[in-house]
């Protein structure tokens, strides 16, 4: 395997960005130091003075495969992700058929590994399969859900009884929970009251704060029950920010492990209510824009903490599925290839610092879902994988949806400015230099923790 030099970039290191050299051999990060000028590398990639950063893991996306590949597949999918940034995602279990037991999960896994140009987990679903449970821990999935509480795109939520049981297992398996929160009858309830409202914003008001604050609420409760390790998906108001930062200063204070983690994705930090008009249907995701309001709110807990990862909740649809009536049009939006870029512009805007960024878009979410110890991932350190991209933060530029890898074909960010990686690394290899150089399959599973670890 070629081992490659770094030089001329700044990393941030010991806190602080500083002038660094890094060397790869093997697919690692072998050294990184001031100057490494003694080495002899099969090739040299001159930064001229951009950046060296951990690339994102990504631990919710859908890539539509099997079953609905007119949207997406693993293989748009992954270079989609793969052109920003992403080395490392999270598959969620909504396909056709639903990640829910050995056959479909073999099924997902034989394509992932024939396509993906890109390292991925997939997670297993929660329905009516709770028998299936433990066997798919023992195949490797990743984590549990996203559990639905509510109706999403693919109809699999269930009921508070089944939810509570299926926590019951998972905690039992000592897997995480990921969960979609938010209340279904608050929803059906409003839908009904505003029957009669078709525009494109009555989704915020049907899906309301309340209602993601309520189910974050019985969740909770579920979780002090069991004891569940959870992770909130895509989280989005004010309310269930508020809940979520007592629960973690309650369990630091008592010097408890904390048992909840949350994410939220980049269309709840970068768009808004006020984005319905530009958007219509297209602005159409669960849970839904919020107003400015819930957006500062949840900026800020990125910033404070409270918030442990960003992740896309990557949810392509075609531009012709997304045409229809405000409560036909599926729910999801694109997003993979655009959250690294746009978290990058947000530190170049001071919004967020750059520390707290690699955090949150790497570090974090390989260690909630155990890909640090068992993989190798998401740490910017001697012996772990050197899954890095290089990008200048002086060429900013803005989002067109012609110019992204996704099947979707259009993004909800269009005109934004952002940064895109100049280069993506992974495991050793440039995967991507203004066009993807990854050959299809060259991604590799990783096995969840409930895997039977192999014998030296
Ligand atoms: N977020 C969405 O609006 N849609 C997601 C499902 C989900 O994450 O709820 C999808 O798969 O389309
Ligand atoms: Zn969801
Ligand atoms: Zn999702």
């Amino acid at each position: 395997m070629t081992d490659i030099l770094i030089k001329n970039t700044k990393v941030f290191y010991n806190n602080f960005l500083q002038p660094g050299e890094i060397l790869i051999n093997n697919g690692k990060i072998e050294r990184i130091a001031k100057d490494l000028s003694g080495s002899d590398p099969d090739l040299l990639i001159d930064a001229k003075g951009a950046l060296t950063i951990p690339a994102g893991i990504d631990a919710h996306v859908h890539f539509r495969e099997p079953g609905m590949t007119q949207k997406e597949d693993w293989h748009t999918g992954s270079c989609s992700a793969a052109a920003g940034g992403i080395t490392t995602v999270v598959e969620h279990p909504n396909t056709i058929p639903p990640t829910v037991d050995k056959s479909s999960f073999k099924e997902k896994l034989k394509l992932a590994k024939r396509k993906s140009v890109i390292d991925f987990g997939i997670n297993g679903g929660v329905t009516q399969n709770l028998e299936s449970l433990s066997l798919l821990w023992e195949l490797g999935v990743t984590s549990f859900g996203e559990i639905f509480m509510a109706e999403s795109t693919g109809g699999l939520n269930i009921c508070e009884e089944d939810f509570a049981e299926a926590m019951g297992i998972i905690k039992e398996l000592d897997a995480v929970a990921c969960i979609h929160a938010e209340d279904e009858n608050l929803r059906l309830e409003n839908e009904k009251l505003l029957k009669k409202d078709l525009s494109p914003s009555s989704h915020s008001r049907i899906r309301s704060n309340l209602c993601e604050g309520y189910a974050v609420e019985k969740a909770l409760e579920v979780i002090a029950e069991k004891g569940t390790r959870s992770h909130f998906c895509h989280i989005s108001t004010l309310e269930a920010i508020g809940q979520i930062r007592k629960e973690r200063y309650v369990a630091a204070s008592e010097n408890r492990a904390h048992t909840v983690t949350c994410e939220v994705a980049p269309h709840h930090l970068f768009l808004s209510t006020r984005d319905w008009d530009r958007l219509g249907t297209f602005g159409k995701m669960n849970p839904p824009l919020r107003d400015r309001r819930n957006v500062k709110a949840v900026m800020n807990a990125v910033n404070d903490g409270t918030v442990s990862s960003i992740a896309s909740d990557h949810a392509p649809h075609t531009e012709f599925d997304k045409d229809l009536d405000i409560r036909s049009a599926p729910s999801g939006v694109p997003g993979v290839e655009t959250l690294m870029p746009l978290m990058l512009m947000a530190v170049k805007k001071n919004i967020l610092p750059i520390g707290r960024m690699i955090e949150v878009t790497s570090r974090n979410p390989a260690h909630i879902f155990g890909l640090d110890t068992r993989h190798s991932k998401g740490v910017f350190a001697e012996g772990y994988d050197a899954d890095l991209i290089i990008v200048d933060t002086r060429n900013a530029t803005t989002i067109k949806a012609d110019r992204l890898h996704s099947k979707a074909g259009w993004s909800p960010f269009e005109g934004m400015d952002a940064i895109f990686p100049e280069i993506t690394i992974a495991r050793g290899e440039v995967i991507w230099e203004e066009e993807v150089l990854a050959e299809k399959g060259r991604g590799k599973f990783l096995e969840g923790q409930g895997y039977p670890e192999e014998e030296d």
